[in-house]
């Protein structure tokens, strides 16, 4: 991997405003838009390019196709169909497979040999069709998985301890879904524990108040999809987050989708939100948590939906 190209399908919400925030953050040299709608492709590209004069370096922006990812170290996929209100990530399940599926086929046409990343949803479903239809190491096809979630838990726990967020370490695992739970055995703040942190804070957090910690999380996207139709910033930020990991070889320990490899004793072949060490080859290894029995028991049951699921899927021959 040479430069830092990245190939994002997907012009929409979720895939723009990821593409904005590389270009704020200056997270990579060159960007290249695809999109069904080639046209939409092309007007975001134009727009985007109107911000280099404000940039933080010297960037290349296009919209462009699938042979464009022949020399990119990065293809993010965002293509898809937006979860409507009311509608479970499970329900968008076959309409996205099939996407997945073409848009990964055509992907690979020109041998591409980087590393996928997958944020349309149902994310972890989807990271494991990616995978198949790349024949790609499945050290190099991740998911954001719970990175989102995640980010949304310590943003609800800085809120209450009026403490930095990013001094906040704690991770939500399993499906991002409804089946996801908070690891709160493993919870930091700044490296203290946080159940020491609760003891030691009464007049800010109790015990009582991680159910709803973890409830404001779970139902974050549909309490902002009821608002707004989509959720796409946060989302944004956390694909540069993953991004960066891989283009600066970084070796960064974030919560993605990761293919389990026998780490977790959880059912084996599926894609599930765990931490993982992240660099330039893709995922370097997945973290083990020591978990407690609870969450033990939830990382089974969330493993064991999302193999079901897996088991819905028509593949195409
Ligand atoms: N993983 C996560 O944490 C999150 C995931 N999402 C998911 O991201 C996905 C995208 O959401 P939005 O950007 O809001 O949707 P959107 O509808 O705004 O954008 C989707 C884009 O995909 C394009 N598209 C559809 N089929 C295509 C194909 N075959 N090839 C190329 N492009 C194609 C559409 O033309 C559209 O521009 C959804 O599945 C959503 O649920 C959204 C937020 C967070
Ligand atoms: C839509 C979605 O998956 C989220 O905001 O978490």
């Amino acid at each position: 991997m040479e430069k830092s190209k990245v190939v994002i399908i997907g012009t929409g919400f979720v895939g723009m405003s990821y593409a904005y925030a590389l270009l704020n953050q200056g997270a990579v040299e060159e960007i290249v838009l695809i999109d069904i709608d080639q046209r939409k492709a092309e007007g975001e590209a134009m727009d985007l390019n109107h911000g280099l004069a404000f940039a933080p370096r010297k960037m290349s922006i296009k919209s462009g196709s699938y042979e464009d990812t022949k020399d990119a170290g990065l293809v993010v996929i965002t293509a898809g169909v937006n979860q409507k209100e009311g509608e479970s990530r499970i329900d968008l399940l076959n309409r996205n497979a099939k996407i997945m599926q073409d848009v990964v086929r055509q992907v690979m046409e020109y041998k591409y040999d980087g590393i996928i990343l997958v944020a349309t949803n149902p994310v972890d479903i989807l990271t494991y069709v990616a995978w198949k239809a790349s024949g790609l190491s499945s050290s190099r096809v991740i998911g954001s998985g719970t990175s989102l979630d995640s980010a949304r838990l310590r943003y609800e726990i800085s809120q209450y301890i009026h403490i930095d967020v990013r001094n906040i370490h704690a991770y939500i695992l399993g499906e991002h879904g409804d089946s996801e739970f908070v690891c709160w055995s493993n919870a930091y703040v700044g490296g203290k524990p946080f159940r020491d942190v609760i003891e030691s804070m009464p007049e800010q957090i109790k015990f009582s108040d991680l159910n709803e910690i973890y409830k404001d999380v779970k139902n974050a996207a549909h309490d902002i999809i009821s608002r707004k139709k989509a959720t796409y910033y946060g989302i944004g930020m956390a694909l540069v987050r993953i991004t960066s990991a891989i283009f600066n070889n970084e070796n960064r320990i974030i919560p993605i989708s990761v293919y389990n490899d026998g780490v977790y004793d959880i059912e084996k072949d599926l894609y599930i939100g765990l931490p993982a060490v992240l660099n330039r080859e893709g995922v370097h290894h997945i973290v083990k948590l020591k978990l407690d029995e609870t969450e033990t028991k939830n990382l089974k049951v969330s493993a064991s939906i999302l193999r079901s699921s897996i088991d819905l899927i028509k593949f195409d021959a």
